[in-house]
């Protein structure tokens, strides 16, 4: 990661743009063949799992979020896994934690308390979850997110700029977040599931990352649909062919309703598969999930003791 090199904005080239065509019968059948395989060998799961906590971007975006809420989530975040697992699991000299935490604005101060530098903190922002406050409002909620601690910045684009195909508009609003953000790094949320065709999710995945996007993000949550394998394929073959032409390389935040370990497993074969090792460290990958956590943790378990206990015997958040 030392000589890793972060993505400057090319100049938008619509000729690309306009040349983008998703095959989307062979898009399905390569999707449904990484759903319905087991992905991971029995023996390997726990280390796959393991591998998992290190790439979640631990979230709370509630409205009756609070600072306590926060607090524990961070410490959560810091120590992820119970103490005799981690003695189970041979890990006491690793020094486990999730990726990052994600939480509201408001909420950065008490998480840049607990975590004290330790971890990233991921603010959502520009009008989170519709995206439709105007300009000037979104570019200094991230200024003043920044100014707060956050260090890394999830925006939402603006949908109708997709939906009526202006991807002029779509470019020079992600510019102006790029560049709000500074050195803080930016994951562009596309809410995938608003935007209708695969086509336009990868023409959007397109204009964000030759606007200087860090990271691509399907989604906020609050989408009725949210996360998809097909989907992600769609952004992770842009990621790759953005890769190709230009030599940077793109993160990718699957997000929104990936809560159980047999998910996030698919999720990290799709990585491994798509684009290779290097794409399954936390500076390319991240998985944003409230309740995932809980969910490796029992497994985890069940692993070490061969039985599984109840959701609540897991710390949650
Ligand atoms: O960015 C992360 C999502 O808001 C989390 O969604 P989730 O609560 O469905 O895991």
């Amino acid at each position: 990661m030392s000589d890793f090199k972060r993505n400057e904005a090319v100049p938008l080239d619509l000729s690309w743009i306009n040349h983008i065509r998703v095959n989307k019968s062979a898009s399905d059948r390569r999707a449904a063949s990484l759903a319905n395989r087991r992905t991971v060998k029995k023996e390997y799961q726990a280390a796959w799992l393991v591998k998992a906590i290190g790439l979640i971007d631990l979230t709370t975006l509630s409205g009756d979020d609070t600072p306590g809420r926060v607090e524990r989530l961070c410490r959560k975040a810091l120590r992820p896994l119970r103490a005799d697992l981690v003695e189970a699991l041979g890990l006491q000299d690793v020094n486990l934690a999730t990726g990052a935490v994600c939480v509201y604005h408001e909420m950065i101060k008490p998480a840049v308390e607990v975590l004290q530098g330790r971890l990233p903190i991921a603010a959502v922002s520009t009008g989170f979850p519709a995206g439709l406050t105007s300009m000037e409002t979104k570019v200094r909620e991230i200024e003043l997110s920044v100014a707060a601690g956050a260090t890394e910045i999830d925006i939402v684009i603006t949908r109708q700029h997709v939906l009526t195909g202006n991807w002029q508009a779509l470019y020079d609003e992600m510019l102006a977040y790029r560049k709000a953000c500074g050195e803080a790094h930016v994951k562009a949320i596309l809410a995938t599931g608003e935007l209708v065709t695969l086509e336009n999710v990868a023409k959007a995945s397109w204009v964000c990352m030759m606007a200087g996007a860090d990271f691509i993000k399907t989604s906020t949550g609050k989408e009725s649909v949210n996360a998809t394998i097909p989907v992600s394929l769609t952004m992770v073959r842009a990621i790759r062919d953005y890769h190709e032409q230009t030599g940077f390389k793109i993160g990718y935040k699957p997000a929104g309703g990936v809560s159980t370990a047999k998910a996030a497993l698919q999720y990290l074969s799709l990585m491994k598969e798509e684009l290779g090792n290097e794409w399954l460290e936390p500076h390319l990958f991240r998985i944003g999930a409230s309740s995932l956590l809980t969910d490796i943790e029992r497994q985890l378990e069940h692993y070490v003791t061969g039985a599984y206990s109840a959701a609540h015997r897991h710390a949650q958040p």
